[in-house]
């Protein structure tokens, strides 16, 4: 039995005879503190994943498991850190955490809170920025504040649904080398969606493809090989990293063409209609 286990899960929304499957017979198993990268295109059922992922959604039909108990809600056991960082405006970096410190702890003493969110906040390197509000940092800063908010909680898995996409290139690459470290360090369960092939190679322990939708599936992963720490730079020229990169570029790539094909053949059949001349009377 796997820490996290995805038994066969399908997922669908609308009404009987309008109904459009999302995920279909989608499996997957992680193990504790693994690392694991869905990587899909656009529609094919991240975030319809993810809600299921952190209980915030039934599968229609399969299971989910988590020490072989299965999901059934949402709960501080299942961190997520969404792309846009969710964080309260009028609160500062310390308050925006201190308020899931405080539901998930209730029996922490002030200091013990203030020391359990200070090191979470010098975690994410924003220990400057401790008092300030949102409004005053930049995306990146913020994305922080959502991952030490999360991580405060000390969840079982930290999934991320595209954390990293809203932010330029610059800071994501960034972001990308803080959550190694930060995984390095508070190492657990992580299940990150993301968009970015290059993204996965470098931080994930494997890579499992999500299908083209509607009845999206996950595929047969990609284990990532490369040993840690991995270093961007040196990344660009190695065989290994190339090797990978472009396997999961084309097996991508692949999927959307067959994708699109199956749509082409699902096309509607038009009516054999002839057109009729008004103006011939
Ligand atoms: N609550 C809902 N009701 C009806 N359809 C939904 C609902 N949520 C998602 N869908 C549909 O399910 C499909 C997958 O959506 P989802 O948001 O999971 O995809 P995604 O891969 O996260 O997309 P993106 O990368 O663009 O955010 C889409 O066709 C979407 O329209």
């Amino acid at each position: 039995m796997s820490f996290l286990e995805m038994e066969n899960v399908s997922v669908g929304f609308g009404l009987e005879g309008f109904r459009t499957e999302v995920l279909r017979d989608a499996s997957l198993s992680v193990e504790e503190n693994e690392f694991i990268a869905v990587i899909g295109f656009s529609g094919s059922g991240k975030s319809t994943l993810v809600s299921m992922l952190t209980g915030l959604l039934r599968p229609d039909k399969g299971v989910i498991k988590l020490k072989g108990k299965e999901i059934t809600r949402p709960g501080p056991h299942l961190g997520i850190v969404f792309q846009n960082y969710s964080l309260l405006p009028w609160l500062s970096v310390y308050g925006n955490i201190e308020l899931a410190a405080k539901k998930v702890f209730p029996e922490y003493s002030k200091a013990q809170r203030k020391e359990h969110i200070e090191r979470y906040i010098e975690m994410v390197s924003l220990t400057p920025a401790r008092d300030k509000k949102p409004g005053e940092l930049s995306g990146g800063m913020r994305q922080r504040v959502s991952l030490a908010r999360t991580l405060c909680m000390q969840p079982e898995v930290l999934i991320m649904d595209e954390p990293l996409s809203a932010l330029d290139a610059l800071t994501r690459a960034n972001l990308q080398d803080e959550l190694v470290r930060i995984w390095e360090e508070d190492k657990r369960t992580v299940v990150m969606i993301t968009n970015d092939v290059d993204e996965a190679v470098l931080l994930a322990d494997r890579i499992v493809p999500l299908t083209m939708g509607p009845a999206a599936t996950l595929a047969e992963s990609f284990p990532v090989t490369l040993p840690r720490p991995r270093d961007r730079t040196s990344l660009n020229t190695n065989p290994e990293f190339k090797k990978l990169r472009n396997e999961i570029i084309h097996f991508m790539t692949a999927m959307n063409k067959e994708a699109k094909m199956l749509r082409v053949d699902r096309g509607l059949s038009m009516p054999d209609v002839k057109p009729f001349d008004f103006t011939a009377a």
